[in-house]
């Protein structure tokens, strides 16, 4: 690990957190604390305040007020020059030279970040460009440029990773390499803070998540947390046979379930989470006239929704 760090402090500490263009209160009041090997969500809407956070943590844009630390150094502080060789960022539009080739692309980059010349083959073998390294990168699909620019973020084998929509342009097989190789970073003690649009890919792939509206952190918690907090309801789906589906209509009258629709023998309905078990035992108790029954967590979307409107 480079730079200047206290081992025991959190990777991320904000206290009170803002930033304020003109009248626009782009960060507002943010509180965070993000453990060391957290893979960390960030989402919100367009302007909700996600880069301006992201930029302020990195030391490229200055807080209007409030305190940020990472890895115990504050942003800004004396001892941050040598702290930010321990971070790794991989901005939303990576800017990339396309006379170079990936290795040199990245050898140029080692060099103004103060990283091991070294660090370029392993960094481009991490993220799947190795067969690619001498090719300019002028020949690069808009996936390759994006997991260069992944690359990057990795030289100095940074201990906090700080990614802005990293999965851009990224087919479904390179996604799901993506986050393995997130795993394995993780598995290292690498925190990763991750900004997405693309709700179900980090519904699965993040520890916590913090949901920002306006500036402001609206909610935070692991999907799982949120999801009962907020206690959205459950969707309930039921496959009735031919001659059972008017028993389970019968059923349903008296159920506490809401929003039900048929198509044809199929029904769906939600059903609040604590009513779950009393639901799912008077649709057992009618035996052959259910054939299959499913029962699906509110996705991080609904939570979303939920939240941040
Ligand atoms: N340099 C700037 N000057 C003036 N206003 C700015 C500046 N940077 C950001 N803002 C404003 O701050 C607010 C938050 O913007 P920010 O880019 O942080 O949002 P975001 O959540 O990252 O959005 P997106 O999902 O579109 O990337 C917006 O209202 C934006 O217009």
């Amino acid at each position: 690990m480079q730079g200047s760090t206290d081992t025991a402090a959190p990777a991320v500490s904000l206290r009170g957190v803002s930033k304020r263009y003109g009248a626009v209160r782009a960060v507002d009041g943010v509180d965070l604390e993000i453990p060391r090997g957290e893979v960390f969500g960030l989402i919100g809407h367009n302007g909700a305040g996600k880069s301006t956070l992201f930029k302020m943590m990195l030391g490229l844009v200055t807080p209007s007020a409030g305190d940020i630390r990472i890895q115990g150094s504050a942003v800004g502080g004396r001892d941050f020059r040598s702290a930010r060789r321990g971070i790794g960022y991989l901005p939303e539009n990576v800017v990339l030279y396309d006379n170079l080739s990936g290795l040199e692309t990245l050898r140029f980059m080692a060099r103004l970040k103060g990283a091991h010349r070294n660090d370029c083959e392993a960094a481009l073998e991490r993220v799947g460009l190795t067969e690619s390294a001498s090719r300019a990168v002028r020949e690069y699909s808009k996936g390759m440029r994006q997991r260069l620019g992944f690359a990057q973020a990795l030289l100095g084998r940074p201990q906090v990773l700080f990614l802005d929509e990293p999965t851009t342009g990224l087919d479904p097989e390179a996604i799901r390499a993506f986050y393995a190789t997130l795993r394995g970073l993780q598995s290292e003690g690498v925190t990763m803070v991750i900004t997405s649009h693309i709700l179900a890919e980090l519904q699965e792939r993040v520890d916590r998540l913090a949901i920002m509206a306006a500036g402001k952190v609206q909610a935070l918690g692991s999907v799982q947390q949120l999801r009962e907090r907020m206690a959205l309801p459950l969707l309930l789906e039921v496959r009735a046979s031919e001659s059972g589906a008017a028993a389970v209509r019968d059923a349903l009258a008296s159920l506490p379930v809401s929003e039900a629709q048929w198509q044809g023998t199929h029904l769906q309905a939600r059903c609040a989470r604590e009513a779950k078990m009393p639901v799912l035992a008077a649709l057992l108790a009618l035996g052959a006239a259910v054939l299959d029954l499913k029962v699906h967590e509110p996705s991080l979307e609904d939570v979303f929704f939920g939240c941040a409107d």
